[in-house]
């Protein structure tokens, strides 16, 4: 397998625990700055627990454990010099139902920024929200009604307004948890576009159900089963020619 040239993030022997039951085992991967990578697996493979440990989220859930080491740009994000606010600023991530805040689109972009001061005035805040928007293809859709409540807008745009927020604190890596799984299939093309659009500028690992999706958004895949990574390697590579009995099985539809 070729190695990235780039690894924007990179975990070593990362075990997760809920209480006493195992739910990843000794995953190690190196996550590329400049592509997408696709977690995929069956259901209840760990995928979802695997993204949360890249920002901590799993913090979030009193019994779950992390063992192993996560590294952002060579620093450990579980070190308690790690300033858990401002990782998951550069780690943004995107959840499966679309979550904007019951607040107006602008204030939805802008909270961010304001919080991590990033922004100097309003006019700087104002730009901020419209190249967050423009970059999440959302703009020319809500221009004109900025001051609406983001959960007005349809689950699509929703979810792109929840990327634009992602975007909005100039992150290095955004986490997406099955982005489309509440989306119809035009909304999910137009995600599926925007992850392409955003491809090189951030690196962007996406959890997803569907093979077609993982195949036609990433460069690299990563197979789970059973809470254990089988293979990683180039997207291309994974779906045509496997090294793995289970991986084979996998994509082929023998079980999943
Ligand atoms: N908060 C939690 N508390 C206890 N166990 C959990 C928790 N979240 C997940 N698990 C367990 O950890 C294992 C992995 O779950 P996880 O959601 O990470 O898998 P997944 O591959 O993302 O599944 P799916 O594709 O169905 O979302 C499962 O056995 C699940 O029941």
């Amino acid at each position: 397998m070729e190695t990235p040239t780039n690894p924007k993030m990179r975990t070593q022997g990362v075990s997760v625990f809920y209480g006493d039951k195992m739910a990843i085992d000794d995953v190690s991967i190196d996550i590329p700055a400049e592509f997408v990578t696709a977690f995929i697996g069956p259901s209840g493979c760990g995928k979802s627990t695997f993204l949360r440990t890249l920002n901590r989220m799993n913090d979030t859930i009193p019994t779950a454990r992390v063992e192993g080491t996560i590294e952002l740009e060579g620093e450990d994000i579980y070190s308690s010099k790690m300033d858990v606010v401002q990782l998951r600023a550069r780690v943004g991530m995107v959840f499966q139902k679309p979550n904007p805040f019951p607040k107006s689109i602008y204030d939805n972009i802008a909270y961010g920024p304001s919080i991590h001061g990033l922004a100097e005035g309003k006019g700087e805040l104002d730009e901020i929200v419209e190249r967050s928007l423009q970059r999440a293809g959302l703009w020319n859709e809500v221009k004109d009604r900025l001051t609406e409540s983001g959960t007005a807008l349809s689950g699509g745009q929703q979810q792109r307004l929840c990327i634009a927020r992602a975007i909005a604190v100039d992150p290095e890596v955004i986490l997406m948890d099955e982005p489309c799984s509440a989306l119809d299939p035009i909304a999910t093309a137009k995600i599926e576009e925007l992850i392409a659009e955003l491809t090189g500028k951030y690196a962007i690992v996406i959890v997803t159900h569907s093979m077609q999706q993982a195949a036609r958004v990433s460069q690299r895949t990563a197979f789970f089963h059973l809470g254990t990574m089988v293979e990683y390697g180039p997207t291309s590579e994974i779906f045509t020619n496997p090294l793995e009995e289970r991986t084979k099985d996998y994509i082929t539809g023998r079980y999943g």
